[in-house]
């Protein structure tokens, strides 16, 4: 769903801007520090309530300001709006109406973020991973979020217990029972949208060089022996978990591993050919959702890592999962160029110029 009109306060370096955006392809092209990832990060605040740089929310609040707003205007005319005040309150507002969480953002505003925390998704712990298969499952299988709160609900109590060191069965017994019937749902849906994810990520691996990408593989990982159910799973570990205080195996222990000729993947590609596989996953991601709800994507400097090649591989990527893209850089051309070449829409971007925190609309320079 497209974003047609940003406007903020307070956000960082940038006291008000109020942006028209109406493009398919929107680029924030400025010097170093001057406000174009602030512009992104305000997008993601508006589409999950929080930065995608910082986890205090206080610290992206302009200085000497006490309160920050993003409000936003959906292709159709639905409305968003966050606002975080210095003490720590804040505001979410759909439709004017105020909402009772951020995924009810997430549903109205699906967001992939590309920047440089993107690698985490090949080198970093599994919950990044998982957060990615996660975020496909929330858009794919609408009943997800429910199953996996209420795991996550069971857990929290069968891990009190455990911390006790001794287990009263008769209060364990209705939690694992929760815990069970969830995960199993939970490991369910995961498996069946990593079946579809796992086709459309080895399609977009297709048009990359064989000789590298041919031997890159994806497994899922359910978070406990494949050969047990998650019940007897709990019981063959529970005297562990009993002296570690915690449930050990289950969905929230669940992975994806990237491997290559036998190795992680991050250890084996280059630093390009990482950040390829990477885009690959997240378009991958972005074409296993319902056409309707295609994602918007935020590109913090697309060229960085990347030569020309794979520049325009991606944008071809992201035209066809895409439903909008914003994308930073320093140099106006270069920024556009990987855009140039593609079918209208997405050859014809609107560009802003941004300076010391003033966004202008900016030419695009033939
Ligand atoms: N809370 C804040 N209040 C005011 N200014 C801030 C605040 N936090 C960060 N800044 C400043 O805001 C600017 C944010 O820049 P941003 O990261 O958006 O730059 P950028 O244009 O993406 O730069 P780069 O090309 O270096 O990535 C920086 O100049 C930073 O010093």
């Amino acid at each position: 769903m497209a974003l047609t009109r940003l406007a903020l306060r307070s956000f960082r370096n940038i006291a008000q801007a109020d942006l028209s955006l109406g493009a398919t392809v929107v680029l924030f092209c400025g010097a170093n520090g001057s406000g174009k990832t602030s512009l992104l990060e305000a997008v993601h605040m508006l589409g999950t309530g929080r930065s995608f740089r910082s986890r205090q929310s206080q610290g992206v609040i302009q200085y000497e300001s006490e309160a920050l707003t993003v409000f936003g205007r959906l292709h159709g005319g639905r409305t968003l709006g966050v606002e975080k005040r210095r003490d720590g309150q804040g505001r979410i507002r759909v439709n004017q109406t105020a909402a009772e969480s951020s995924s009810q953002l997430a549903a109205c505003l699906p967001l992939q973020v590309i920047d440089s925390e993107s690698f985490a998704a090949l080198d970093g712990g599994p919950g990044v991973r998982r957060q990615l298969l996660d975020w496909t499952v929330f858009h794919v299988e609408h009943s997800f979020a429910g199953h996996w709160k209420a795991y996550q609900s069971a857990l929290k109590q069968r891990n009190a217990l455990l911390r006790r060191g001794k287990i009263d069965s008769k209060l364990l017994a209705p939690w694992e029972l929760q815990l069970v019937r969830s995960g199993e749902i939970v490991d369910a849906l995961r498996r069946t949208v990593f079946e579809k994810l796992y086709g459309l990520f080895m399609e977009r691996l297709s048009d990359l060089p064989a000789a590298v990408f041919g031997d890159l593989d994806i497994h899922y990982r359910g978070g406990w022996k494949k050969d047990l159910s998650l019940r007897e799973a709990l019981d063959a570990g529970l005297e562990g978990d009993l002296s570690q205080g915690f449930t050990r195996v289950g969905p929230h222990r669940a992975d994806i591993r990237f491997v290559i000729h036998g190795q992680p993947a991050h250890l084996v590609l280059s630093r390009g050919q990482q950040k390829m596989a990477v885009c690959a996953l997240r378009t991958a991601m972005a074409a296993a959702v319902d056409g309707t709800q295609r994602p918007v994507f935020l590109v913090d400097d697309l060229p960085s890592e990347l030569d020309a090649n794979n520049q325009a591989l991606f944008a071809r990527w992201i035209s066809g999962c895409a439903s909008q893209v914003l994308v930073t850089g320093i140099d106006h051309a270069v920024t556009a160029q990987p855009w140039l070449g593609l079918p209208a829409p997405w050859c014809e971007p609107k560009m802003f110029h941004v300076e010391h925190g003033t966004v202008r609309e900016a030419e695009i320079e033939p």
